[in-house]
């Protein structure tokens, strides 16, 4: 995914910059009639919060907590049980399919695959919004699908089948229809979920470039905890409760709400570095000496074997003294002094290794 030189050509977006998605007192879920009677089933209810133009709003949450019965609903796919969610001002639950298409794109992860259209097809549909009577694509209309496809990296997929794409490919033609489209807010489920690591990178780039150059909404869930911690202006966090904590990503880390919302049995979050460690056996702590490049490596690789290694600077004392050399690594433990040639010789070594008694 390029975009970054490609400025897209001007739309409706950032029109009009007073607004947002506003939520407010909004209940979410499911309805359905039951021997003659209305059975509601609430996922969600009671959530305040607003997702501002020119910023990139995440939504996180374990599994289940109806991030996608959210996404559903801001889109005006499914009806909210109670209260509203407006995107400048208006319902869209109450919009007609025209007016919401024109303001609002959408890509979910449940998706039927037209299996006869080309890439170039599928993303020129995001243009029929603007289209009128006749469908017809003007020559600026055919810009606009170029460039959402530039965007995206996938102007290689233009003359191919959808149907023949894989899953990551397709995700790229889905998300190119939705910049096609030129909302004013666009809303995502899960969009990096079938891309490789670096088209996640320039995708979550994107977003957020679209949503600061063009003031468009952008809203999108996912399971990238620190990719989104890093991107997200925003971030709207579900807890298992169902409360939606909203704030920057520092503001919730700093209040320990990512920690306690996704730290788990086998797994921490260390809040200053932003990512998570797998917790298990701790063997005892260990002091690192090694170039800048290669410490961190250092680091992570005696982590995994169980040691807990000391901070960069720290001096203090530790159980396990690990330096890198020209010929390898020198390890000293209870006074025992080995040599292992490779790094992972000396990962295997310490996964064996155990700390003097105390
Ligand atoms: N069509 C449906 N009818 C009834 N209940 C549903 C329906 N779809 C989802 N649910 C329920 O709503 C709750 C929230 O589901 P949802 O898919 O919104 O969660 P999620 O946070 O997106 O989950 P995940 O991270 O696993 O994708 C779950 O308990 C789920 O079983």
């Amino acid at each position: 995914m390029s975009g970054s030189g490609a400025a897209p050509p001007a739309g409706s977006a950032g029109a009009d910059d007073t607004g947002g998605f506003a939520l407010s007192g909004l209940a979410v879920g499911y309805a359905r009639r039951r021997f003659g009677r209305r059975a509601v089933q609430p996922v969600l209810s009671g959530l305040t919060a607003t997702a501002r133009r020119g910023e990139f709003t995440v939504l996180l949450g374990p599994n289940g907590t109806g991030k996608s019965t959210l996404l559903r609903t801001l889109a005006g796919l499914q009806p909210p049980l109670d209260g509203t969610a407006r995107l400048d001002g208006v319902d869209l639950a109450a919009a007609d399919p025209d007016e919401r298409a024109r303001r609002l794109a959408v890509v979910l992860t449940e998706r039927e695959v037209p299996g006869l259209l080309t890439g170039g097809e599928l993303v020129a549909l995001g243009r029929h919004p603007h289209t009128g009577y006749t469908g017809r694509l003007t020559a600026a209309d055919h810009v606009v699908v170029r460039w959402a496809l530039g965007a995206m990296d996938a102007a290689h997929l233009a003359g191919r089948r959808v149907a023949e794409c894989s899953d990551g490919e397709r995700q790229r033609l889905f998300t190119a229809r939705a910049l096609a489209q030129q909302p004013s807010a666009i809303l995502l489920d899960e969009p990096t979920a079938f891309l490789d690591v670096s088209a996640r990178v320039a995708l979550t780039g994107l977003l957020r470039r679209l949503a600061r150059e063009q003031g468009v909404v952008v809203v999108a869930s996912t399971h990238d905890l620190e990719l989104a911690l890093r991107v997200a202006d925003t971030v709207w966090l579900l807890d298992h409760a169902g409360r939606l904590h909203t704030g920057t990503p520092e503001e919730l880390t700093a209040a320990g709400l990512v920690g306690t919302v996704f730290t788990g049995d086998d797994l921490v979050f260390e809040p200053g570095a932003g990512v998570f460690t797998v917790r298990g056996e701790r063997r005892g702590t260990a002091a690192v000496d090694a170039p800048a490049d290669l410490a961190p490596l250092l680091r992570r690789a005696l982590e995994r074997a169980g040691w807990r290694p000391r901070a960069s600077g720290d001096t203090g004392p530790a159980d396990l003294a690990v330096a890198a050399g020209p010929d390898g690594y020198r390890t000293e433990l209870d006074g025992a002094v080995e040599h292992h040639p490779t790094l992972g010789a000396l990962t295997r070594w310490a996964a064996e290794a155990r700390p003097p008694r105390p």
